[in-house]
């Protein structure tokens, strides 16, 4: 197992040495003295797991517990609680809001240890399988559930922070032209191509590309207005052209081209929500597809 990251939140600082050197240096182990605490350190930094009192002056276990798993953020971290209250009750309440597991104080290291290790366990293949149900089978990059789960949380983001968001739909020209002369297999191989380099050209910040369908893409580009998107959207035509993938049967080049549709919140007529941000950049391709394909339309 490869070493993961612990946070101890206990008001006891020796139960916090002695369980920072239960767990290391396996592990790296960082301590905390309040829930207030814990969610300070949260707010910049990254964890596993984290072991949680329950009895802390301030906001109790409990509490802290209910919001960490009220949060979308924190809401996936597995906590186990260490606890000197060792009723049934206690453990079943830890239980019911969301603690993995409850050990009871005084504790002893081995099953501290292997407590953890189970549930650092448990994690690691969870997010194994999350991984594995975002990434696109054939092109092996994002895949539309990730899409519509990132452009949501990125559309509150920008919502909250009052930043722009840009979303780029990207859509293959002439690609049933291409599987039709080509054959399906090369019509795959031409996928895979474009969505890495439309990836690779794509790295700036929390930006990210997704296939949105068969042969359509869509990038996200948050803190982005509408030039930023429209100058990103010119490099990856441009990318893809020189890519140079042959295309004779495209009336409009002879290698592969691409159109795209680009939308902005904010804009002149201000989307709603990030269904209403992709209808525009969707209303963008169209009018792309009708200007005569590998061009590019902003849609206000
Ligand atoms: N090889 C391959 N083809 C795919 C895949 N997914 C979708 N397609 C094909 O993509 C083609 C999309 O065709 P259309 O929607 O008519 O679009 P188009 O031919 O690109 O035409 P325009 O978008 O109007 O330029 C269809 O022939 C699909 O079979 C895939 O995973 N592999």
């Amino acid at each position: 197992m490869r070493s993961a990251r612990i946070l101890v939140v206990d008001d006891d600082e020796l139960n916090r040495v002695v369980l920072e050197k239960t767990l290391s240096p396996k592990h790296k182990v960082f301590g905390v003295e309040s829930a207030e605490a814990m969610f300070e350190w949260l707010a910049t930094n990254s964890v596993d797991l984290i072991l949680l009192d329950i009895v802390m002056p301030g906001m109790d276990g409990y509490e802290a517990l209910r919001k960490l798993k009220h949060d979308e953020r924190t809401q996936p971290i597995p906590v186990i609680i260490i606890s000197a209250n060792d009723s049934l009750v206690d453990e079943a309440k830890g239980l019911e809001l969301g603690a993995m597991d409850y050990i009871t104080k005084p504790f002893g290291s081995a099953i501290v240890r292997a407590r953890v290790k189970n549930q650092l366990t448990i994690k690691q293949k969870n997010d194994l399988l999350e991984m594995l149900a975002s990434i696109d089978g054939l092109t092996e990059i994002p895949n539309r559930r990730y899409f519509d789960e990132q452009l949501s949380r990125e559309w509150r983001r920008s919502v909250r922070a009052g930043l722009p968001l840009s979303v780029v739909l990207i859509d293959i020209d002439f690609f049933k032209r291409y599987n039709d002369h080509y054959g399906h297999q090369r019509g795959d191989e031409c996928l895979k191509k474009v969505a890495s380099t439309l990836v690779a050209n794509c790295q700036r910040g929390s930006d990210f590309v997704a296939r949105y369908g068969g042969e359509e893409f869509a990038a996200v580009l948050p803190g982005s207005e509408e030039g930023t998107a429209m100058a990103l959207a010119q490099k990856l035509k441009r990318v893809i052209e020189e890519l140079n993938v042959a295309h004779i049967d495209s009336p409009v080049a002879d290698h592969v081209t691409i159109s795209m549709g680009v939308s902005t919140y904010p804009g002149f007529g201000d989307a709603q929500s990030e269904s209403q941000l992709i209808e525009r950049a969707d209303k963008g391709l169209y009018k792309a597809k009708q200007q005569g394909r590998n061009t590019i339309v902003f849609f206000a």
